[in-house]
């Protein structure tokens, strides 16, 4: 698919995150391949998956959807986590993910490979780059290396940013980025608990949303209703 293509597909859209970690009910690559089918049958316009160990999702995601596939593979370490090495991305880029989801932060990376060189290398599989970013000047930065895509999805996240916008998403982070990179693809992620959120975010400017949490983690969403029995009406 060709890189106009892919982003054509995501534009206007939800994407969903399918991802359960080590010791969630949920840890199963069929399982996640499942949710994904779920997710795109109520009308996701691709799917973001992987995790620890991740790769095995991807493949099993790739098998099972139609629909992009934003691939990533993340390490249990501090620091950069999300598709940290160029040989990480390389190996999401060679299960067919369309997008490769990696740390578009100017943090050093644990290969000590440079932002522009792992995007290169993900180019050159043929496959797009999602910068996943913590602030304004991180996506700027990934932009100016090559990223296809730059994402919000790190805010809150990284030791300079952790707590910035408490429970919700940080649009201001989404308009920012819609501001300064106005021919980028920019997506909206992180903490989009409600789909009020989701049309705050398009009204900012994003080209798309990705939504995890809320959508694919029946434990969080069992516990947001069970407190609900505990406190009464609001
Ligand atoms: C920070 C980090 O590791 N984010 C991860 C990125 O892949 C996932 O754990 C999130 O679930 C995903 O970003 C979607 O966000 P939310 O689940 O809040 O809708």
């Amino acid at each position: 698919m060709s890189r106009d293509r892919v982003i054509q597909q995501i534009e206007g859209g939800l994407i969903v995150s399918c991802q359960a970690g080590d010791g969630h009910a949920l840890r199963d690559s069929a399982t996640i391949a499942r949710m994904a089918r779920a997710a795109v049958d109520g009308g996701a316009r691709a799917i973001r998956c992987g995790g620890v160990g991740g790769l095995d999702d991807v493949a099993a995601v790739r098998q099972a959807v139609d629909v992009p596939v934003i691939g990533l593979t993340k390490h249990d370490r501090a620091g950069v986590f999300i598709t940290p090495t160029v040989e990480d991305a390389l190996a999401v880029a060679r299960l067919g993910a369309e997008i490769v989801a990696l740390d578009g932060t100017s943090r050093p990376r644990p290969d000590g490979a440079d932002l522009a060189t792992v995007i290169k290398a993900v180019h050159d599989e043929g496959a797009l780059v999602m910068a996943d970013v913590a602030t304004l000047p991180d996506g700027e930065l990934a932009a100016a290396a090559g990223a296809d895509v730059v994402a919000s999805t790190l805010s809150g996240y990284t030791e300079d940013t952790a707590g910035r916008t408490g429970p919700g998403p940080d649009l201001a982070l989404v308009a920012g980025l819609r501001g300064a990179l106005p021919e980028h693809a920019i997506v909206a992620e992180g903490r989009y608990h409600s789909p009020s959120s989701v049309a705050e975010a398009v009204e900012r400017g994003a080209t798309a949303v990705v939504v995890g949490t809320a959508i694919t983690d029946p434990s969080w969403i069992t516990r947001s209703f069970a407190q609900a029995t505990r406190s009464g009406p609001a």
